[in-house]
């Protein structure tokens, strides 16, 4: 295992930001740490960086003790929100600097620079001026610099959270294919879901200052640990059922989901997990959002399990507050829910 972190406890005076905390990391794997604002992301990763001292716990990489080495010789690679590039320096000056910490002769500088501006994008921005960058071009730049000494751990601390909603999809898929072609070991840190999953293998879910669960993208994303994660995760409506042979009976019909253990189960629904149908369960529009995509409605239902749900229609649907409505279940939309309700 590359890098591992054991029971780490981190606190600010008597206040503990992170309790406990566990996880691995092997080579070549991305694993995002995902959870709310305040939740200890940022603090877990800056005590696994050496920049705040964890009070218990071991950071180790493979297999050796890293309290008593400092932050510059663990040979970690950091990106934050704002690439906090050197503003009186070119790009290729900036990229330089990270070659320069570690002893790469200068004859190496120009070679090595070019193929990072080439991997990161932006070819030919050698003598460009950092002030002179959009925001998406001076994070490429940040992420260049943290790559050029070739780290064995890329930290990445919120990279895309400072740019503007299309700007980050896209970075997020350029940066997604550069980690895996470079085979890059990297923990990253953000709020945000789509990201943990477009870049990551693995996630670990914060909240308050534990890892509540660790697991590949697909299986935390279909079977939350708890209803903390799974609210977290986009679910809005929890539903008990009782499952038989892949099938659960709900209140609001069947659903079909083969990871269902016999017996009572709960079921997290998220919006999309309930879709407008002809043939379904009755209820009446309380509420109707247009998204880009889809039309996002409130429904009551007369059914006493639930009563209000969050559910989908098409784009084009005109419905409105006050029209009848039938549900209809869509598996995609639906978790697993383990742990006791919350
Ligand atoms: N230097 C500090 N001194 C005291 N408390 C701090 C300090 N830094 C963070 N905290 C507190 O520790 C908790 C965890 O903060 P942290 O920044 O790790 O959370 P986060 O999950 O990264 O949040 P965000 O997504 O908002 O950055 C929060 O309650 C925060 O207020």
């Amino acid at each position: 295992m590359a890098l591992s972190v054991r029971d780490v406890t981190v606190h600010y005076g008597s206040f503990a930001a992170v309790r406990g905390a566990s996880l691995d990391l092997a080579d070549g794997e991305v694993l995002a740490l995902l959870g709310p604002s305040g939740s200890g992301k940022s603090t877990l990763l800056r005590a696994i960086t050496g920049l705040e001292p964890a009070s218990e716990g071991v950071v180790s990489w493979d297999g050796a003790d890293l309290a008593a080495v400092p932050v510059h010789k663990r040979g970690f690679g950091l990106v934050f929100q704002d690439g906090q590039l050197f503003p009186h320096r070119d790009v290729a000056a900036n990229i330089a600097f990270g070659l320069r910490m570690h002893g790469v002769p200068r004859a190496q500088h120009a070679k090595r620079v070019t193929e990072l501006l080439e991997l990161v994008g932006l070819t030919g921005f050698e003598r460009r001026r950092v002030t002179e960058l959009s925001g998406g071009q001076a994070q490429r730049v940040a992420l260049a610099r943290a790559l050029a000494p070739e780290p064995r751990l890329l930290l990445l601390d919120e990279p895309l959270s400072g740019l503007d909603a299309g700007l980050r999809e896209q970075l997020a898929i350029d940066l997604a294919d550069l980690l895996r072609r470079s085979k890059i070991t990297a923990l990253l840190v953000t709020h945000d879901q789509e990201e943990a999953f477009t870049l990551a293998d693995r996630v670990a879910v914060l909240d308050a200052g534990e890892i509540r669960q660790e697991g590949a993208v697909g299986s935390v994303w279909r079977r939350p640990a708890d209803d903390a994660v799974a609210r977290f995760l986009g679910v809005t409506t929890f539903l008990p059922g009782r499952a038989s042979g892949g099938v659960v009976r709900t209140e609001l019909g069947q659903f079909e989901l083969a990871a269902a253990p016999d017996g009572p189960v709960r079921l997290g629904l998220r919006p999309h997990g309930l879709r407008v149908a002809s043939d379904g369960v009755p209820g009446e529009v309380t509420a109707a959002l247009h998204r880009r995509d889809h039309v996002r409605l409130l429904v009551r239902l007369a059914t006493p399990a639930v009563e209000t749900v969050d559910a989908v229609a098409p784009a084009s649907s005109d419905l409105r507050a006050g029209d009848p409505v039938r549900l209809a279940p869509d598996p995609d939309g639906i978790a697993l829910v383990s742990g006791e309700a919350g």
